[in-house]
């Protein structure tokens, strides 16, 4: 990592250099890199230094989880020595949000100012065609561009394969097979620029952290933990931001068995853009693809172009969707519209590289 220029190394660049204006007088910028319940690890031009969030924080958007989570660009009280205190988190770019656990609709942010969410499993079992998709679409309503990376290629007879059969399930998105073992990374290394930020979910087991170390090209401090003094120590930390030599930073996350949708269609639609299509063709524009007369859908699944267990995951998740979308707050559909623009922007994007 280039040491002239800490931030930039971080990801630091006009546009961050712009909504930090507000606090440039009195705060210094930095980047949330370790999370460990309310203890932060914040990255900026003074090196790494522990934080706390200030019982006052300034954030402008009381729709999603407010508190700084790993990849958020932080305005700090940096102080002398000690224990930093972060005042403000600057407006999201993208913000990777699950349905946090328990009982109460809450959303969680799991990486913000991600620009690549790859969803991580391993070929040492056939992949999962729904649990990607899910993840799939959570990625798309993150604002982030999805990648799906099946790792352990070594493990399987025909890697290729596996990639060709999955590809079906989610049109549009690059998905590639790597092997930390067999040293064959380049296919996720071409997905890693500079300056971008690159997040790995996946089940625990799935060779994520086995992908940060490869790439990497050493082991890492087993992880990175914050104590009181603001010191760091090594031991189990959560989620964390590592910058690449190419500089490119990572995002390692601990593993994610089931994952809750929270916020707009959005995801839900760039995934499944072919069932979507085939349901606007519908002869009624309220259909349920439920024996109506002229279903498209219908017809899909009967000349075999559509399969029952995409449709059926399609409409689970809308039906989810449809039971966030219940509790009926402006705010949030705003928030949700003004999402769905960056994802179709994304769709739009994607689809124009991948035609050249
Ligand atoms: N054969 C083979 N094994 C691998 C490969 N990559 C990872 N593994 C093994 O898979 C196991 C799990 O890898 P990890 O990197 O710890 O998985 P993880 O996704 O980080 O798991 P959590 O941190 O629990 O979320 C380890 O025993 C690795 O050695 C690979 O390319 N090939
Ligand atoms: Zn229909």
């Amino acid at each position: 990592m280039p040491n002239d220029n800490p931030l930039a190394s971080l990801g630091w660049d006009d546009e961050w250099r712009t909504h930090f204006a507000p606090f440039v007088n009195s705060l210094v910028p930095a980047r949330v890199v370790a999370e460990h319940r309310s203890r932060y690890l914040v990255a900026g031009d003074g090196g790494e230094r522990s934080a706390v969030v200030a019982g006052r924080l300034r954030h402008d958007d009381d729709t999603t989880d407010a508190r700084p989570a790993v990849g958020d660009w932080v305005a700090v009280d940096a102080g002398p020595d000690g224990v930093a205190v972060i005042r403000a988190v600057l407006p999201r770019r993208t913000a990777f949000v699950r349905r946090a656990a328990g009982r109460a609709a809450r959303p969680q942010v799991v990486a913000a100012n991600v620009d690549v969410a790859a969803i991580v499993a391993p070929l040492s079992e056939p992949p999962n065609a729904r649990w990607v998709e899910r993840f799939v679409a959570v990625a798309w309503e993150s604002g982030a561009v999805p990648l799906v990376v099946l790792t352990k290629a070594d493990l399987c007879n025909d890697p290729e394969d596996a990639v060709a059969a999955l590809r079906p399930s989610v049109p549009g998105v690059d998905v590639v097979a790597v092997s930390a073992s067999a040293g064959t990374l380049d296919p996720l290394r071409a997905h890693l620029v500079p300056g971008r930020t690159l997040v790995l979910l996946g089940k625990s087991g799935a060779g994520k952290s086995t992908l940060v170390n490869a790439l990497l090209g050493h082991e890492r401090m087993a992880t990175r933990d914050v104590r009181d003094d603001g010191k760091g120590r090594h031991t189990t930390t959560h989620r964390e931001l590592v910058p690449l030599d190419g500089g490119a930073l990572l995002v390692d996350t601990p593993g994610m068995r089931e994952l809750a949708l929270w916020g707009g269609d959005g995801g839900v639609e760039a995934t499944y853009a072919d069932v979507e299509a085939l349901a606007d063709e519908c002869r009624f524009r309220d259909c349920a693809h439920d024996g109506e007369p002229g279903c498209a859908v219908a017809d899909a699944v009967a000349a075999g172009t559509l399969g029952t267990d995409r449709l059926a995951s399609w409409r689970k998740l809308r039906r989810e969707l449809a039971h966030l979308a219940r509790r009926d707050d402006p705010r949030a559909a705003a928030e949700v519209r003004a999402r769905t623009k960056v994802i179709m922007r994304n769709v739009t994007r994607l689809y124009r590289e991948r035609g050249r």
